[in-house]
């Protein structure tokens, strides 16, 4: 792994954004981030939102690289696109060294142990912990798919569903819609669930699932899928989405239809200013609720079905 990188930044106009991109990836350049466009796989980039008219390109170069008159060969390049891109300033951009510790493994500080509830508690794999004889310890590395326990939906769904298991037994027959890395799914089963279905539609979501129901000793009552929830069979004691509160809306009748009488509902995903629209979409399904429960900007409704 490299020790560090070469980051360089450049203030570029919108519409110049592509053909910079390409002359810094043929200067060598192995990663280009744009500072005003953050990538949250999560939320759906609003089509609405204007994009502002000058952007912030950090372009980052292997240090491999002969770092002496880069920065002068990256100026030369933007001078070549100045009758291209109107408005793009052909300056000696600064650059400056980071150390790859801040890539690999700041994000890290981010994601520790997390403890949700009496019971649950989730464990990054690099953290050690000793459990207490009660604990139900879901251990998760992260891979390529959403759900670390961080992020305010999960963690809203977490506790939902850990709530469901303070009474005994909790539920017994789960389905974890949009399983991503199947951390509900995995929390579920250790709780005390015999019967787990998840489902994605998203091919590597269901590998990481299985996976961290292997590496988490529960493969045995967890089953992953690619199926459509609407062909899924069965009803739950337990249903758990956390998808967008649109999907949510859209899949209401599915939703409810997999739910045993006095099934638990949860869903989540949801932001705030949308609560409403899932309110209405469940609204007349023959459920008790919603109890509603907020962080950050986001809700998680949970309902349970009349018995
Ligand atoms: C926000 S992630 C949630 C992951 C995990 N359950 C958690 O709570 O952290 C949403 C997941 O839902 C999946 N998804 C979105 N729409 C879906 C649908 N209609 N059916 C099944 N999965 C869906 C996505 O592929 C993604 O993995």
């Amino acid at each position: 792994m490299n020790e560090f990188w070469l980051e360089i930044l450049i203030t570029v106009p919108a519409a110049g954004i592509d053909l910079v991109c390409h002359e810094m990836t043929e200067l060598g350049s192995t990663g280009i981030t744009v500072e005003e466009r953050p990538l949250d796989t999560f939320v759906i980039p609003d089509p609405d939102e204007g994009v502002p008219e000058i952007l912030t390109l950090k372009v980052y170069f292997p240090p491999d690289l002969p770092e002496a008159g880069l920065a002068q060969r990256v100026a030369e390049r933007l001078a070549c696109l100045v009758p291209l891109v109107p408005g793009l300033e052909p300056v000696v951009p600064r650059l400056r060294r980071i150390g790859a510790e801040d890539w690999a493994e700041n994000w890290k500080q981010h994601f520790g142990i997390l403890r949700i509830g009496s019971r649950l508690v989730v464990r990054p794999t690099w953290e050690d912990f000793q459990p207490g004889p009660r604990d139900a310890v879901l251990t998760l590395d992260p891979g390529m798919a959403f759900g670390t326990g961080s992020h305010a939906t999960t963690r809203l769904c977490l506790e939902a569903l850990a709530e469901a298991y303070e009474a005994c037994p909790g539920p017994q027959r789960v389905l974890d819609v949009g399983t991503g890395s199947g951390i509900l799914a995995v929390a579920a089963a250790l709780l005390g669930a015999r019967q787990v279905l998840g489902c994605d539609i998203d091919q590597t979501a269901c590998q990481v699932a299985l996976d961290n129901a292997r590496q988490n000793n529960v493969a045995q009552q967890i089953a992953v899928t690619l199926d459509p929830l609407e062909s899924l069979p069965g009803k739950f004691d337990m249903v758990l989405a956390n998808i967008l509160a649109e999907e949510n809306a859209r899949l209401a009748a599915a939703l409810v239809s997999h739910l045993a009488p006095g099934g638990v509902l949860i869903l989540s995903g949801i932001l705030q200013e949308k609560e409403q629209l899932v309110i209405d979409a469940f609204a007349g399904r023959g459920l008790a609720g919603p109890d509603i429960r907020r962080r950050e900007e986001w809700s998680c409704l949970c309902y349970r079905k009349e018995a």
